[in-house]
């Protein structure tokens, strides 16, 4: 089958690793204990999308001929490009009560916009991984429509932060999804967001 040549790394990149900071740990620590009583959800996170999910995506993308092929097999999601430590070290945890899910963020170096702080389109990558992981564990196979982002605070180089996601309604095949990035204390509010997510229509023509 068309992603059936996917390579599937067995490296969960969302268990600890040298490279990340104390407040990293501390908080993953925090959050898997809140997983004992399972509220908490712990989100395994790998180089490649080998899941069933995204082996029907073609089917759900009528431009699965624009799918090279070739080019699907060295295929490697975004944020796993970089090596451990200079770009995006994030662990996700889902509540499916409340609909959220926290990302604990970790960027690096290489991640660098203005001198000294974190790129605006590496910060936007980390609110689409997110508010979309919260899309597709309520949405299966989503795209994102529409990200609006508020840049309110620059967030420095190396930081490590919260992006709080929160699912907020749900219209048909439309879901609506807003989040905001905020220091681990939770005393600095670096971003706002609000995004549209849409489920892929397997029986939609895309014109
Ligand atoms: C991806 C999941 C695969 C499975 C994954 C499995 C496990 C998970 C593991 C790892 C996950 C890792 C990575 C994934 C993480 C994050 C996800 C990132 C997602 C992306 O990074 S993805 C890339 C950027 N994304 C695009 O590349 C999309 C380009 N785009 C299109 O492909 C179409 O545009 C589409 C499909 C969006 C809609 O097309 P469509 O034909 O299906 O829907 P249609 O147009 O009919 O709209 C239906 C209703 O939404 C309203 N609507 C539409 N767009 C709107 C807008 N912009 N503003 C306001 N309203 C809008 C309409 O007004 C209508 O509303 P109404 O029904 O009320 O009239």
């Amino acid at each position: 089958r068309l992603l059936s040549s996917e390579k599937v790394s067995d490296k969960n990149h969302s268990l600890p690793k040298p490279c990340w900071g104390k407040d990293m740990r501390l908080l993953f620590d925090q959050f898997m204990k809140k997983c004992e009583d399972g509220s908490w959800i712990h989100l395994p996170s790998y180089e490649y999308i080998a899941t069933q999910r995204s082996q029907d995506f073609p089917t759900f993308i009528h431009a699965s001929e624009l799918i090279n092929k070739e080019k699907l097999s060295q295929g490697r999601l975004f944020t796993k490009s970089f090596e451990d430590g200079l770009g995006f070290e994030y662990v996700m945890f889902y509540n499916d009560a409340e609909k959220r899910i926290v990302c604990v963020f970790q960027g690096g170096p290489h991640l660098q916009g203005m001198p000294g702080f974190f790129h605006g389109g590496a910060i936007a990558t980390m609110i689409d991984a997110t508010v979309g992981m919260n899309a597709i564990v309520s949405g299966g196979i989503v795209m994102t429509a529409n990200l609006n982002i508020n840049f309110k605070r620059p967030i420095p180089l190396c930081s490590i932060v919260l992006i709080n996601s929160q699912l907020d309604k749900i219209e048909g095949r439309k879901l609506l999804v807003s989040c905001n990035v905020q220091s681990v204390d939770e005393k600095i509010l670096y971003t706002e967001a609000t995004s549209l997510f849409v489920k892929l229509n397997p029986e939609k023509e895309f014109d």
